[in-house]
């Protein structure tokens, strides 16, 4: 059956922590891909190598996440009583985010594994793909770990599902309810070959226990249950909701059990208040009333209050009602308890059962509509009363507007009745449109929200053409024809008012137009006079801006100023230090230096061409003085001055042309074809910094190595390598016996 597959709670999987689930992924994707990859491998097979490891991770996670999405049970399709159950002990709403949560954790990892896999397709390298495979891995990783306390939760809610009783819900059952302490649990060991923990004080079963028995030729199930108290339902515990939720959901005879003896530590009284206060569960249901421990305490013995009371459950109570006493201590009358508890089951259509439990599960889900349809909007009282007041302003307006219609309708009967009265059909036609005008004017502006509203009632003749709802396609239609019917409305009304009224629009015409003058909505606000046009606090963090805003504040700081000239006025003798002053006047003048700095650097945006000197030769610079009549001596002993002094500038340049020049003579025979070497600094550097030639090999060669091209992608420093996988002894050379102790 497949409804029996459903409650195989001990059959879900054990859900393994985040870190667990995040090695054993690892790890197969490691053992199940290929692991040798070389970077003179063609790209794509470098690529591919790096797609199938993600592609393999990603679908390791998601098989293993969908495996506890489906392995736990879906609240809504299983029977109202495990769904009710797992409410109770688990809470449905942490339950089915913990499964949400793991289900959108699978959706993600199918999402990284796409996006790097795009990146992974376009990536030049080895070095690059493995770097997004790593990322890729890692990101997965992160999203399973942050999934850690809803698994958590989960393994916590397997274990738990795990030890609950198979009840099947469709098969005959003896529900066993009472009181704590009344022998419950005594009653269904007595029977059955259950083994449920028995104690003299109350609240002993903390869970539902099951057993089974046969009698004749048919199998029952019996349902051991905790004691409930008699509270309302809000105080109950997690225990009680559990008999509570056993009671409402499962189909079967309730055997409720009283201790007449009072020895469980209620008064039967209470005990039958009990039974009054859950009857709501046993509607539909048989029910067997037991007396217990009919060995310390005879029901002839009983008090005739407590008679009185026993006797009134059957006026009560108007469901199949038997009673019967045993004492679970001798064994006494309890076959034949159970017994009568069969037989009324058997009475009772199993199949009138199965049809009663689909009606459950249909009426689980139907119940959340109901209270839906049911809600009813609120209106707060002062709404509704104005609503009154305008109904009434608007009939009263109405019967007002209805004396104006007769008299046009007489008007227009005696026009259509002798045409020589009323003159030409022009006349006639003004007659209407002032009535209309009129009729337009008088509304108020609430009259004017309803004339709106009669348009939507016109609308709504399209909305109940036989039709059930209207598609958006033609809504949008209808919407288009109510605006044009609205606008050609105001534009008549427009065009044939008479009235002296100073409407919106003619204030805007006067007040420069549309788009320049703005209505003054505050005038509309529905608040007295005097606050209308009160500003408007404006809050920043919680607070009012208002309250920190200071309207006289500069007023202050002028009389702080003026009070400070004052004072330096009277305190005449107040030595303020002399380099204060001076430093003020500099750091005014700094400060003036870098704007007009900044102002002409702004102002030369575009960069200035560069202007080379040219070289002129001799015979043209002469004749250039010439022209120009100077004196040719001067001019000549000038430049000869300034050459003189380059030269002692440019001293040291001088060495490094000399250490050239004995470079060049040395290495005449061996030119070095590099072009850094032909570097003439680097190499007067190399030289004077060594005295040798091998040195200076060793230098050039190092020099070489620091400035070398490093080529991206390639193998790096970072790139973890195995040179050579020899054991240790190898590498530790030879030695004479008994040398180590090593082996
Ligand atoms: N004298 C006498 N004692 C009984 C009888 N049946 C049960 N008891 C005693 O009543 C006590 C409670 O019995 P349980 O079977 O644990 O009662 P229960 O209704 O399961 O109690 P909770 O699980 O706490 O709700 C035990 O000490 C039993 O020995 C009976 O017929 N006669
Ligand atoms: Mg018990």
């Amino acid at each position: 059956m497949k409804e029996n597959n459903m409650y195989r709670f001990k059959d879900i999987k054990p859900v393994i922590s985040a870190k667990d689930l995040v090695d054993v992924v690892l790890s197969r994707t490691q053992r199940k891909t290929p692991t040798e990859i070389h970077k003179g491998f063609k790209i794509t097979r470098i690529r591919n190598f790096y797609m199938r490891k993600v592609k393999m991770c990603q679908e390791l996670f998601k098989d293993k996440l969908q495996t506890i999405i489906n392995d736990f049970p879906k609240l809504d399709d299983i029977h109202p009583f495990y769904a009710d159950l797992a409410n109770i002990l688990y809470d449905r709403d942490h339950f089915k985010l913990a499964l949400g949560q793991c289900s959108y954790a699978s959706k993600s990892v199918v999402k990284i594994c796409h996006d790097y896999i795009k990146l992974l397709k376009f990536s030049s390298s080895l070095y690059k793909c493995k770097m997004l495979k790593i990322s890729a891995l890692g990101r997965m990783c992160k999203v399973i770990k942050k999934l850690q306390p809803s698994l958590l939760y989960l393994e916590e809610v397997r274990q738990n599902l795990a030890r609950l009783p198979s009840i099947n819900p469709h098969k005959k059952t003896i529900l066993l309810a009472g009181a704590p302490n009344v022998g419950k649990s005594s009653f269904i060991n007595c029977v059955s070959r259950a083994n449920v923990e028995i104690q003299p004080y109350a609240f002993t079963t903390k869970n539902l226990y099951i057993g089974h028995f046969d009698l004749g030729l048919n199998k029952y199930q019996i349902v051991d249950t905790p004691g409930l108290l008699d509270r309302p339902l809000d105080n109950r515990n997690t225990t009680e909701m559990t008999t509570i939720t056993a009671l409402a959901h499962i189909n079967g005879v309730i055997l409720f059990i009283i201790d007449i003896s009072e020895t469980c530590g209620f008064t039967i009284e209470e005990q039958v208040n009990l039974f009054y206060s859950i009857k709501l569960l046993f509607i539909n249901k048989s029910i067997v009333i037991g007396f217990n421990k009919i060995d310390k305490c005879n029901l002839d013995l009983l008090s005739p209050e407590n008679k009185l009371i026993i006797k009134d459950i059957v006026k009560e109570i108007k469901t199949p009602l038997k009673f019967c006493s045993f004492s679970t201590l001798t064994g006494i009358g309890v076959e034949e308890a159970k017994a009568e508890a069969c037989n009324m089951l058997k009475n009772e259509n199993s199949s009138n059962m199965l049809l009663l439990d689909q009606q459950n599960i249909i009426n689980s889900k139907i119940a959340v509509q109901k209270i839906n349809s049911d809600r009813v909007p609120y209106i707060p009282q002062s709404v509704i009363e104005d609503r009154i007041k305008k109904k009434e302003l608007q009939q009263q307006n109405k019967n007002n507007n209805s004396g104006v219609i007769i008299l046009s309708s007489n008007s227009s009967s005696n026009y259509s009745g002798s045409s020589g009265k009323m003159g030409n059909g022009i006349e006639s036609t003004e007659t209407g449109s002032t009535i209309a005008s009129e009729k337009y004017n008088d509304m108020t502006k609430s009259e004017l929200i309803r004339y709106e509203n009669d348009d939507d009632s016109s609308m709504d003749i399209f909305a109940h053409t036989g039709l059930p709802t209207i598609p958006i396609a033609e809504s949008n239609l209808m919407r288009e024809v109510k605006l044009k019917k609205k606008d050609k409305s105001r534009q008549s009304y427009l065009s044939n008012r008479n009235d002296n009224k100073i409407l919106q629009i003619d204030l805007q015409n006067q007040n420069g137009g549309a788009g320049v003058y703005s209505v003054d909505i505050r005038n509309h606000y529905d608040i007295k006079e005097e606050y209308k046009y009160d500003v408007i606090p404006e809050i920043y963090n919680g607070k009012n801006i208002a309250d920190f805003v200071d309207p006289n504040i500069e007023e202050h700081l002028l009389e702080l100023l003026k009070e400070e000239e004052e004072m330096l006025l009277i305190n005449k003798n107040v030595e303020i230090d002399p380099l204060w002053f001076k430093l003020n006047t500099v750091l005014n003048k700094m400060s003036l230096k870098l704007k007009q700095l900044r102002l002409e650097a702004r102002m030369n945006t575009e960069k200035q061409p560069l202007a080379y000197k040219k070289k002129k030769t001799i015979e043209e610079f002469e004749k250039k003085i010439d022209e120009l009549k100077l004196n040719k001596e001067k001019i000549l002993a000038s430049m000869t001055e300034k050459a003189r002094k380059n030269n002692n500038n440019n001293n040291k340049t001088k060495e490094h042309i000399k250490v050239k020049k004995d470079i060049s003579k040395k290495q005449n025979k061996k030119q070095i074809k590099d072009t850094m070497y032909n570097n003439p600094t680097k190499k007067s550097r190399i030289f004077m910094s060594t005295s040798t030639e091998l040195q200076r090999k060793k230098a050039y060669k190092l020099n070489k190595m620091a400035y070398k091209k490093i080529v991206k992608g390639t193998k790096g420093e970072a790139d973890r390598t195995i040179i050579a996988k020899k054991p240790k002894h190898l590498f530790s050379g030879k030695m004479s016996l008994g040398t180590s102790s090593r082996r």
